[in-house]
C-alpha cells in the first residue's frame, strides 16, 4: 500500500490575488529545461521553480516527507501529485511575498492530472513550452551531465526508466495542452543559444503582459 502523504493546509489567497503569469516548462529528461529557464530568468526576471529541484531540496532537508522521495526518484517514477503540488505552492507563495512577477514551473506537469489540479486550485497557465528532443540526444546529454552533476538519477538505468515515464505519463500532457491551443513546441536539438532565440520569439508575443 502507498505510504500516506503528510499534507498541510496552504492558504493560496496571496498567490491568486497576485494573478501573475505562469508558464509550464515541459520536456524529456535532459531536454534543456533548466538550461533555458536560467536564460529566461536573466532576460525576463521571472521566478524559476523546478519541481525536481524542490524535491531534491526536500530530500536534503531530512524531513519525513523527504525520506519517502529518494527511492521514488531513483526508480525513475513520478512522485505523488499531492507532494509535488504542495512543494510548488509553498515555493510560489514565498516568491510572491518577495514580489515575483511571474513563474516558470519547470518539470511540471509530468502527468495530465497534475496540470488539471494545479490549474483548478491555483490559476491557468498562460503557455506551455515543450522542448522536443530525440531520446538518443537526451541520453547523450544526461550521460554528459552525469560526469559533474552528482545527481543520483543521472545513471543509465534510471535514465531509461525516466524516458519510459516520460513517454507513458508526460507525452499526454503535450497533447492535452496542444488541444487547448496553449502549447509551444520547440525543436530543442540545436545549440542553447539557437533554442533560446525561439523561446524569446514566443515569449515576446506575451511580454507586454509579463
Ligand atoms: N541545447 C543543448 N545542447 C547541448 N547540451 C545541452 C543543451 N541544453 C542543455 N544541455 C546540457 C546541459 C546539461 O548538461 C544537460 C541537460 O540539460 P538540463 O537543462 O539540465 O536538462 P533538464 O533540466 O531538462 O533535465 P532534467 O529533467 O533531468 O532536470 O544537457
Ligand atoms: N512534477 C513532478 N511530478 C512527479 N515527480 C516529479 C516531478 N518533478 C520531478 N519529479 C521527480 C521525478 C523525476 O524523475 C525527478 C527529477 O526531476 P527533474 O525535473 O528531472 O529534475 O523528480
Ligand atoms: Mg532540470
Amino acid at each position: 500500500m502507498a505510504p500516506t502523504v503528510e499534507r498541510k493546509k496552504i492558504d493560496l489567497a496571496p498567490l491568486k490575488a497576485a494573478n501573475v503569469p505562469i508558464f509550464f516548462i515541459v520536456g524529456g529528461p535532459g531536454s534543456g529545461k533548466g538550461t533555458q529557464c536560467d536564460k529566461i530568468v536573466a532576460k525576463y526576471g521571472l521566478t524559476h521553480l523546478s519541481s525536481g529541484d524542490l524535491l531534491r531540496d526536500e530530500v536534503k532537508s531530512g524531513s519525513p516527507r523527504g525520506a519517502q522521495l529518494t527511492a521514488i526518484m531513483e526508480s525513475g517514477a513520478l512522485v505523488p501529485l499531492e507532494v509535488v503540488l504542495d512543494l510548488v505552492k509553498e515555493a510560489m507563495l514565498i516568491a510572491i511575498e518577495k514580489g515575483s512577477k511571474g513563474f516558470l514551473i519547470d518539470g511540471y506537469p509530468r502527468e495530465v492530472a497534475q496540470g488539471q489540479q494545479f490549474e483548478s486550485e491555483i490559476q491557468e497557465a498562460k503557455l506551455v513550452l515543450f522542448f522536443d528532443v530525440a531520446e538518443e540526444t537526451l541520453v547523450k546529454r544526461l550521460l554528459g551531465r552525469a560526469e559533474t552533476s552528482g545527481r543520483a538519477d543521472d545513471n543509465i538505468d534510471t535514465i531509461k526508466k525516466r524516458l519510459h515515464t516520460f513517454v507513458t505519463s508526460t507525452a499526454p500532457v503535450v497533447d492535452y495542452y496542444e488541444s487547448k491551443g496553449k502549447l509551444v513546441r520547440i525543436n530543442a536539438e540545436g545549440s542553447v543559444d539557437d533554442i533560446f532565440g525561439v523561446v524569446v520569439a514566443n515569449l515576446d508575443k506575451v511580454t507586454s503582459k509579463i
